[in-house]
């Protein structure tokens, strides 16, 4: 709660229940994993596959702002074989040194995982560059994963394998709203979803479009919830929001806020205000703008500040488009309608728009064993944390034929 400025119910969600669920469900999709064998086996023959750990280490590089995050990193190669160096963000040190510690109590053995924090470019670069270098397990900025896999590319030569790259990064995330939709549901999910966790959450709501005939309506219902949002210290549980990260995330979303301010595009619907007087505190904040392209619409903030685009109600199917044109990633989204051919078509047109798709409910809260997480396009590479479909990424298989007929004649029957 303290280092990374989480209130008790987040904290708890990330820190212990979804960090658990990991644990477990990983070791259920291992088991079902390794059972996965050859169908077939001609007569005399017997056909398997050996789930191998990648030869080399693995270097998981965790961001800030989920611990469960940074132990699934590190534990989820580990678990199918693996040695890991685990490098964490530097905001997060303590809260993933506790979990190194945990995983050391229950009996993992010394040097399977590595817990090494320190400057970023130097060690990160140093493990790149090293022979045994195998796998990228990444989660953080859609920038530095960028820059991350050209310096793997600039390294290959001396990589002993083609090395595996996993990486879930940035979020544009979108509510949109059906002419159907009702304002009372909408705006609580709203709420929570961008304002939760100070907006810091990759999949945290950012954009949202709405329809002419419901704005008024949503509007105020916002300006009248948001006012009751406390802000202050994580140790009064009465507040559902704390300080941003750091300086750093203070100063840039300030200025996101600075530019709708002084943009004739945009309208400060609520908040809008901001202290660094002691601690990082910005109010929640809900931006209008007439330019559905606007910076704000476009780019991750990763704060509380969420932007809403008015659309005439007639231009719901015309939404899909631009939802797609207007960013480069595709993480999380949802649609709020009571009409199921929206919702129907919504769910096909916007395909491709995020990994985490929801109907009538927030583009937050991912929940492991149930909603798979990872989004594709500048998003990540879709390996999906919390789901099968990511412990294949760290084995590499070996098939092995045993034959118990062997032959005796080289030639074919056709030779004869
Ligand atoms: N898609 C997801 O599942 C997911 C989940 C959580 C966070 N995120 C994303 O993470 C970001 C926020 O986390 P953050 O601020 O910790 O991200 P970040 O990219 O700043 O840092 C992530 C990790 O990369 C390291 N790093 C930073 N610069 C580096 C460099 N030049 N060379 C090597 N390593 C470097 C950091 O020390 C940290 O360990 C947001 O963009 C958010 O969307 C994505
Ligand atoms: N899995 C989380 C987001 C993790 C990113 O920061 C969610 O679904 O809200």
């Amino acid at each position: 709660m303290l280092g990374q400025g989480k209130n008790a119910w987040q904290a708890e969600i990330d820190s212990a229940a979804e960090l658990c669920d990991f644990l477990r469900f990983n070791c259920k999709y291992a088991e079902e994993l390794y059972t996965q064998q050859p169908p077939k086996n001609s007569p005399g023959v017997w056909n398997r596959v050996e789930y191998r750990p990648l030869e080399g280490f693995v270097l998981a590089v965790s961001p800030f702002n989920f611990t469960a995050i940074g132990g699934n990193l590190a534990a989820a190669p580990a678990l199918m074989g693996n040695v890991i160096i685990w490098k964490p963000a530097p905001a997060a040190v303590y809260s993933n040194y506790i979990i190194q510690k945990i995983f050391m109590e229950a009996g993992l053995p010394a040097g399977v995982i590595q817990f090494v924090p320190g400057p970023a470019p130097e060690l990160v670069g140093a493990c790149i560059a090293h022979p045994e270098f195998a796998s990228l397990h990444f989660t953080g900025s859609t920038h530095v994963f960028k820059a991350l896999w050209k310096q793997i590319a600039d390294n290959i030569h001396v990589h002993k394998s083609y090395p595996r790259i996993v990486g879930e990064t940035g979020g544009k995330n979108f509510h949109l709203i059906h002419p159907t939709a009702d304002p009372k549901t909408v705006v609580p999910q709203s709420i929570r979803a961008a304002f939760e966790f100070q907006g810091q959450k990759c999949s945290a709501l950012s954009r949202m479009y709405v329809p002419d005939s419901l704005w008024e309506e949503i509007k105020k219902e916002f300006q009248t919830e948001v006012a009751k949002i406390k802000v202050g210290d994580v140790a009064d549980f009465s507040n559902f929001m704390t300080a941003v990260i750091n300086q750093a995330a203070f100063d840039k979303i300030k200025s996101y806020i600075d530019f709708a301010k002084s943009s004739s595009e945009a309208e400060i619907i609520c908040g809008g205000t901001y202290d660094d007087s002691k601690g990082y505190f910005i109010q929640p904040t809900v931006i209008a703008t007439t330019n559905p392209h606007f910076k704000t619409m476009k780019e991750e903030i990763f704060g509380p500040v969420v932007t809403v685009y008015v659309y005439p109600s007639g231009d719901f199917d015309k939404m899909y488009q631009l939802i797609q044109d207007t960013t480069e990633y595709a993480l999380t989204g949802a649609i709020f309608a009571n009409d199921r051919h929206a919702v129907k078509n919504a769910t096909n047109g916007l395909r491709h728009a995020a990994g985490n798709f929801y109907v009538n409910d927030k583009c937050t809260g991912a929940v492991v064993g149930q909603q798979p997480f990872g989004g594709a396009r500048a998003s990540g590479t879709n390996d999906k944390a919390g789901s099968i479909n990511l412990l294949y990424r760290f084995v590499s298989v070996r098939t092995v034929k045993e034959s118990f007929l062997p032959i005796t004649d080289w030639s074919y029957p056709s030779n004869q």
